[in-house]
This record gives C-alpha cells, sequence and structure tokens, in this order.
C-alpha cells in the first residue's frame, strides 16, 4: 500500500516546496512531484510518495523541512490502493503495431510474425501497452529517428512500462537511461527490461524530471523521449535541451494538439528545429533535432 502526503499551494509555492524536498530526500526512494489541481485558481500540490511502513518518518522530515519556510502549510494524506490492472486489463488488449514494432501482451506471442520487432508488455501497473495514441506516436518516432540518426545513447523519460526503452534497445546495442517519477512504474519497467530478454543496456531509477545525478552520470544524450504532459514538458525545456548532446534528437508526447503550439514554441526557443509533428487519436507527438 502507498501513501501520498502532500500540500496544497500556488505553483510558485509547489515548485519552492518541491526543491526544499529534493534538497531532504535527495537520492532516497520516495517519488517527489507536483501536480495541478485547478490551473484557473492556481491551486498546485507537492506530494512525497512512500509505502506505509515509512510514513512517520517521512511525515517527521516533510514537517520539519517545511517549518522554517512554510509554517502554516498543512500536510494531508492520502493512502493508493494497490489495483490489480493486470487482471483487469488483460482480455481484450488486442497487440498494437507501431513502426517496425509489435506490442503484444503475453496472451498474444502467436501473433508476432516474421519481420516485427516484438514487444511483450503485460498491462500492469505502469502506463504504456502501446494502446495509447502518445505510446505509438513514440514507438513510430523512435523507429524513424534511428533509422536516420547516428544515436549512440538514449534517456526515456517517464518510462511507465518500459515500452519505449525497450524499443530503443531492441532496434540498437546502445546504453538507455529510463526513468519515472513514480517508483512503481521504474520497478514495472526493469520487470518488463528483463522479460523482453534484456540482460543489460537498461539503467533504470525513480526521478522527478531531471533532479536526480543519474542523468549527468549517464548524459548527455543523443535521443531523449518524454511522453510526459504538455505542461511539464514546457516548465523542463531548458533542463531537457541541457542533456541532449548537439545533433541529437528529441521525441516528445503526452501533448493534445491543441496544446501543441505552447510546446513548439518552448523548444523552438531552446533552439531546437521541428522535424515532424504525428497525430494519432487527438494526442500528438513532436520530433525536434538540436542542430
Ligand atoms: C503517459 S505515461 C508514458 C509511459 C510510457 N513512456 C509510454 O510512452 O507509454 C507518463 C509517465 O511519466 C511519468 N511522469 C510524469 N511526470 C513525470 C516527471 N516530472 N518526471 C518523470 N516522470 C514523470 C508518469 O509516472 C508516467 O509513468
Amino acid at each position: 500500500m502507498e501513501i501520498r502526503l502532500y500540500v496544497t499551494t500556488t505553483e510558485v509555492l509547489a515548485g519552492e516546496i518541491l526543491d526544499l524536498l529534493s534538497d531532504v530526500f535527495g537520492e532516497e526512494d520516495f517519488a517527489i512531484a507536483t501536480t495541478e489541481i485547478d490551473e484557473k485558481k492556481d491551486i498546485w500540490e507537492a506530494s512525497v510518495y512512500m509505502m506505509r511502513e515509512d510514513e512517520a518518518e517521512v511525515r517527521a522530515r516533510v514537517e520539519e523541512a517545511l517549518k522554517a519556510t512554510f509554517p502554516d502549510a498543512k500536510v494531508e494524506r492520502e493512502v493508493i490502493p494497490d489495483v490489480d490492472w493486470v487482471a483487469k486489463s488483460l482480455e481484450g488488449l488486442k497487440p498494437v503495431r507501431a513502426g517496425r514494432f509489435l506490442v503484444h501482451g503475453s496472451h498474444d506471442r502467436d501473433k508476432v510474425r516474421p519481420g516485427d520487432i516484438a514487444i511483450e508488455i503485460d498491462a500492469g501497473q505502469a502506463f504504456g501497452t502501446g494502446h495509447h495514441g502518445t505510446t505509438a506516436g513514440c514507438l513510430e518516432t523512435i523507429d524513424r529517428v534511428l533509422r536516420s540518426r547516428p544515436v549512440r545513447n538514449a534517456l526515456d523519460l517517464g518510462t511507465g512500462s518500459g515500452v519505449l526503452a525497450i524499443a530503443v534497445r531492441k532496434l540498437r546495442n546502445i546504453p538507455v537511461l529510463a526513468t519515472d517519477i513514480d517508483p512503481i512504474a521504474t520497478k514495472v519497467a526493469a520487470e518488463n527490461v528483463r522479460s523482453n530478454g534484456i540482460a543489460s543496456g537498461i539503467s533504470t531509477a525513480t526521478a522527478p524530471g531531471f533532479h536526480s545525478t543519474a542523468f549527468s552520470a549517464h548524459g548527455p544524450f543523443d535521443l531523449i523521449i518524454a511522453n510526459i504532459l504538455a505542461r511539464p514538458l514546457i516548465k523542463m525545456a531548458p533542463q531537457l535541451v541541457n542533456h541532449l548532446a548537439p545533433g541529437g534528437s528529441v521525441v516528445l508526447s503526452g501533448i493534445l494538439a491543441a496544446q501543441r503550439w505552447k510546446v513548439l514554441a518552448a523548444y523552438n526557443g531552446a533552439h531546437l528545429r521541428h522535424v515532424r509533428t504525428i497525430w494519432r487519436n487527438g494526442w500528438v507527438t513532436i520530433h525536434l533535432d538540436r542542430p
């Protein structure tokens, strides 16, 4: 059972609390995140996720950290129940084709045809079975990028099930760093990496955005894939481009069609060149290159 401790505040203060908590918990295994609750009213939550057994200790440290700068902050609590997504969604999930990839569940191994690059993902507690338009758009774009660009290493930011990191590694024998803000996702991703027969080459790390030393240890990257959401992608544009090697490529998704101009503006402003936009079910995936 997972617990979320959170403070409800404004966007600016949520960012400050995030920084403060990042200093407190550093590289420890607790995910720290900010979430927008209401854009118009500027209501945000700054959260720390932990397992139930760590709650008392984490709460004491959070309250101590907030005391000096945010004495009025009220730390609230949410219990996040474990959901058996596997049992819930195994049936009915058909294999998905995107680029040369076929993403399928373990119940559909017989659907793999010669020439397919097969990725086996059972629906679990992390996003990314290939069915969502954002995942499919990323897979298609990864296939294009790896056909046309010299890519020596890659970062999959917001890896979820690990599907995109696995896709990169199945096409190229290069090191891949797969990170997620959610520790359950990184655990699931590591399991999927193993069950896809990838013995080495993909490292996983739990980190919000670029708040981890894992990035400097593995980067800069020739390819960065981030299927998150428009708003965090816009915010992290300068950091993301800082971790991109000259001549590198970026694949961004989790962007609704109407939001694409804002995302493009942020990344054009960071001197990336737009290459292609792919549309799938109202979602867009954007490929940009660093000259
Ligand atoms: C839409 S899912 C994408 C999963 C997978 N990469 C795919 O394409 O199907 C987004 C993932 O990003 C993670 N995430 C959201 N915000 C993040 C952040 N700031 N830093 C790292 N991961 C984040 C979520 O926990 C989630 O697993």
